[in-house]
């Protein structure tokens, strides 16, 4: 069987191209597949076994149903020597890492049409620190084509075996996010690891602000398996309020006052692109763009709630979480200064709604979290039953109001907003911050930075709610119009400005938000398993 020359790494040949197989990021280092917890091998069915050249040895190759193993192939040795055990020590990958596999060519200058082949790449999704998704490389050299061929329609059969990863997706895509870098971030970072893991796309580039809404409501979505949005948060939060109105129409639901929403057909991926990326740090446990686009490819779902928000019984719209209040304030105020750059316009909000805190005097009912109901049961639509009548009510002066479906997680508050929630817990954190002096609040708004307590002043309470009513008990503060540039502006008279997912909502009286547990898939990890222990 003719075999790779001993030492001849294909990535060190000079002056050929590799066109089959691109590069993708740098060689795995081994021995983190050899740290990682070793699939029973005895148990499995072996399909291949084959020699191959892996980095500079001759290995001896075996692929099983759940890994591919190999151990360099050594001179025999006096048995029980274990120096040299040590020396054929076995490294495996699982093929449920493996996301591509392509044949592995040689072109010459001369040879435009066909190449030598080298062998087979396979593609590989990393874990890294940190909830980092890496992908890497594992070449098998081997220059015999029958024996190639056999083993690259194996690894085919295997990958066309992970039915929940995509093949089609719909790409959604902000170019005015943040600095305008979104086209960037797809060209270079998402677009080459969707084409190596041969997912076809279908990209639309948004025009104005609500394109992806509107878009959403009448295009065709047959034959895609997934849509994928590339912006921040806002425009993240656009597009799952899109697919979920959407689908309540698929479904003939009465979309003026949504009580018991149908959940999204399709999932939803999310490449944090924006300037605020907290739905994408949550998902992921971190706001990186390779995470995000691996978890897709890979096809690692997450359900995860999601609230309505309703004023005087009429539906306003989906979102992930809500501030009212300062929160509310602040951006509404930020806004007014789009021609800044986006942390530009933010710090110098926040700096002048701080100036002129004021509390909002309302009235705050809500439903504790019921813990003893089951989930799946909540997340069908089935009655409370008379849990109903376990409303809570609370008033006073409050300068912040917060209520989140999702932990939040951000650059400014590493813990999370609402540390205390989950993504699909079927909860929501309602925290409220009452009045109090204005250095005690930016005490506590400073505690968000660091890893202690942001909830231990004596002015902040916290609950696990399902349903919250806020009410503001006088209209006065709402819009000043004398005001030139204070914070209690809104665009449409007299109306208080929320915060929903970094989207500026206004709205002059209660707000009603429900939680309804696992509405929408969004492709992620699960970060509890991801963070290491
Ligand atoms: N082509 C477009 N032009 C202007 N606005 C757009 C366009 N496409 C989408 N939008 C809107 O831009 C808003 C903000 O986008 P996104 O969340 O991606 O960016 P961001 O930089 O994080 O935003 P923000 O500056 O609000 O924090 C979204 O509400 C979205 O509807």
């Amino acid at each position: 069987m003719p075999r790779g020359k001993r030492g001849g790494r294909v990535s060190a040949l000079e002056g050929c191209r590799e066109e089959e197989a691109p590069p993708a990021a740098d060689a795995v280092p081994s021995v983190l597949w050899a740290s990682g917890q070793q699939p029973e091998a005895a148990a499995e069915q072996i399909l291949l076994r084959g020699i191959f050249e892996i980095g500079r040895d001759s290995c001896d190759v075996v692929l099983s149903e759940r890994a591919l193993r190999w151990q360099p192939i050594q001179p025999e040795r006096p048995t029980g020597d274990s120096k040299y055990d040590f020396l054929r020590k076995e490294e495996f990958i699982e093929l449920k890492d493996i996301f591509s596999v392509k044949l592995k060519w040689r072109y010459s200058v001369k040879q435009q049409k066909s190449g030598t082949l080298l062998g087979i790449t396979l593609f590989i999704c990393l874990r890294k620190e940190q909830n980092k998704l890496k992908d890497s490389t594992l070449d098998l050299i081997n220059f015999s084509e029958d024996h190639c061929d056999i083993w690259f329609r194996q690894f085919k059969e295997i990958l066309a075996d992970f039915s929940n990863r995509p093949k089609s997706l719909k790409i959604l895509l902000n170019p005015q996010s943040h600095k305008k870098e979104a086209t960037q971030v797809y060209s270079e970072k998402v677009e080459p690891l969707l084409k190596i893991a041969g997912i076809k796309t279908d990209v639309t580039i948004t025009e104005y602000e609500g394109h992806a809404l509107s878009l959403l409501k009448e295009c065709e979505l047959q034959g895609f398996d997934g849509v994928v949005c590339v912006g921040g948060d806002g425009f993240a939060s656009e597009v799952a309020h899109a697919l979920l109105l959407r689908a309540q129409k698929n479904s003939r639901v009465e979309t003026d006052l949504i009580l018991t929403p149908v959940r999204a057909q399709l999932p939803l991926g999310v490449i944090p692109a924006g300037s605020t990326n907290v739905l994408a740090h949550s998902l992921h446990g971190i706001p990186h763009v390779v995470t995000a686009t691996l978890h897709i490819i890979m096809g690692h779902i997450q359900p995860v709630d999601v609230c309505t928000f309703s004023t005087t019984g009429k539906f306003i719209r989906f979102g992930f979480s809500a501030m009212f209040g300062f929160g509310g304030r602040a951006l509404a105020l930020a806004e007014k200064y789009r021609w800044m750059s986006p942390n530009q316009r933010m710090d110098f909000a926040i700096i002048k709604t701080l100036a002129k805190l004021k509390p909002e005097d309302c009235e705050i009912s809500f439903l504790p979290f019921n813990s003893s109901q089951d989930l799946e049961e909540r997340a069908e639509g089935s009655p409370k039953s008379d849990y109903n009548d376990k409303w809570q009510m609370i008033q006073g002066r409050f300068l912040n109001v917060s209520i989140m479906a999702i932990p939040c997680l951000c650059s400014v508050a590493p813990r999370g907003l609402a540390p205390n929630t989950r993504l699909n817990n079927g909860s929501m954190a309602l925290i409220i911050a009452r009045n109090t002096s204005r250095p005690e609040f930016i005490k506590h708004l400073k505690r968000y930075t660091s890893v202690k307590n942001q909830f231990n002043f004596p002015f902040v309470e916290t609950y696990t709610v399902e349903e919250v009513k806020v009410h503001p008990r006088s209209n006065i503060s709402g819009h000043n119009p004398e005001e030139e540039d204070g914070p209690y502006e809104t665009t449409s008279g007299n109306s208080f400005p929320w915060n929903v997912d970094g989207d500026l909502m206004e709205v002059a009286s209660e707000v009603h938000v429900r939680v309804h547990p696992r509405l929408i898939n969004l492709y992620g990890g699960r970060i509890e398993e991801m963070i290491p222990k």
